[in-house]
């Protein structure tokens, strides 16, 4: 194990001497981002690395500034402060890091482009987890978990009804009660993971059939977000009829409809990937399957060098990740909201995907091979 050489000569700080303009003064810039994808265990990675000396924290694991906030050379300062400043790293003496954690950053291009401009050297990991079980956490985090938040915010249960529960079982069960409730909401008003999965197959053919520059996502799905998806969604029915002859409507909008309509899209990874080969050099590429990074299947030991190649890659020394990984166990596990949602390993379970469900999605990658990467990643990630 040889470390690579730290990005920017290991002077991440901008100086007199090296600093472009007035106001980079004593701005640091992250040596490593973590591009993505979503739901393929950013939150676990970025938390992992955080335990090594020598990476000093960001103050929120994922800006998206790239993709949503540039708008400029002038913004760029704005970003910067979300990292420790040269006094902090200067403190710290020299071969420090910091870095973030942006799952959106992989689809974007302009991402890629502009990252390869201003932070020319960073280093990129990519963590690619089994697009059906990445696409079925998405399925389970961007829209059943977010519609029942919404539901719940809404607040389903009146409140007299919430206070005659909260008498019945008494204070402390009140608010799993409550919950358990609101749970009941009627589940057929759900769109199965199954439907929003043939009606992605059915959008994708089409809009690839249309061609187009970039990569997959920004054919089909970047910077459509505000498009009305009634016609992605159109073999899904809008509502169904109950026993009782009354109407359920189906709920479809949620906050982040864009990660609803590409669960399989995102799962793409090849022609993502691809992206960023454009503007970073293959050496600065570093991508890394997410069940490398599960003690469940592969034991701590294995999980604890795995995250110590990642951070030799980085550039850093070695460091026993071992203890930091038993320690965390998950981070944002099923479909828990938040980035700092940890679950310890003996909690730690896995949905199955329906096998004949599994088989579908599978062959539609491998009829898209040129897109998905799907033998090659296969095969090195043991999907
Ligand atoms: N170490 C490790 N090994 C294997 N799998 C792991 C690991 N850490 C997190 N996970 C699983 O990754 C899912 C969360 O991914 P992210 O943190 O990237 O989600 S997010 O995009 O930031 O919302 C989430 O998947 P699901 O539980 O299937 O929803 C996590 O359980």
């Amino acid at each position: 194990r040889s470390p690579l050489a730290l990005p920017y000569d290991d002077r991440p700080c901008y100086d007199a001497a090296t600093t472009p303009s007035a106001e980079l003064l004593g701005l640091c810039r992250p040596s490593f981002l973590i591009i993505g994808a979503g739901k393929a265990g950013t939150s676990s990675l970025y938390s992992y690395l955080q335990r090594h000396p020598k990476v000093l924290p960001a103050r929120v694991k994922q800006t998206h500034f790239w993709k949503y906030d540039y708008s400029g050379r002038a913004s760029i300062p704005g970003y910067y402060r979300n990292f420790p400043n040269a006094t902090a790293f200067g403190g710290k003496g020299e071969g420090h890091v910091t870095g973030e954690a942006s799952p959106g950053y992989l689809p974007s291009s302009e991402s890629a482009e502009r990252t390869g401009k201003y932070l020319k050297g960073v280093k990129i990991i990519v963590m690619i987890r089994d697009p059906v079980e990445r696409a079925f956490s998405s399925y389970k985090y961007n829209y059943v978990n977010a519609i029942l938040g919404d539901i719940r915010a809404r607040g389903v249960m009146s409140r007299r009804r919430k206070r005659e529960r909260a008498a019945e079982v008494g204070i402390d069960g009140h608010m799993e009660a409550i919950n358990a409730e609101e749970e009941e909401v009627d589940k057929r008003r759900l769109v199965t993971f199954e439907e929003f999965v043939d009606a992605e197959i059915e959008y994708i053919r089409k809009c690839m059939m249309q061609g187009g520059g970039g990569g997959v996502m920004e054919i089909c799905f970047e910077g459509k977000d505000e498009e009305d998806p009634r016609e992605q969604w159109r073999s899904i029915p809008r509502s169904l009829v109950d026993e009782r002859g009354e109407r359920i409507d189906r709920i479809f909008d949620t906050n982040g409809n864009y990660l609803v309509r590409s669960m399989l899209g995102r799962g793409m990874y090849k022609s993502q990937i691809e992206l960023w080969r454009k503007h970073h050099r293959e050496e600065d590429i570093h991508v890394v399957c997410t069940a490398s990074l599960d003690v469940q299947e592969v034991g701590v030991v294995n999980v604890g060098s795995k995250i110590d190649e990642i951070a030799a890659f980085i550039g850093l020394n070695k460091f026993n990740f071992e203890p930091a990984v038993d320690a965390i166990g998950v981070l944002n596990h099923g479909s828990k909201p938040g980035y700092d949602r940890a679950t310890k390993w003996d909690d730690y379970w896995k949905d199955a995907v329906d096998p004949k469900l599994r088989a579908k999605i599978v062959s539609f990658f491998k009829e898209f091979e040129a897109w998905t990467g799907w033998s090659e990643y296969a095969a090195l990630c043991g999907w």
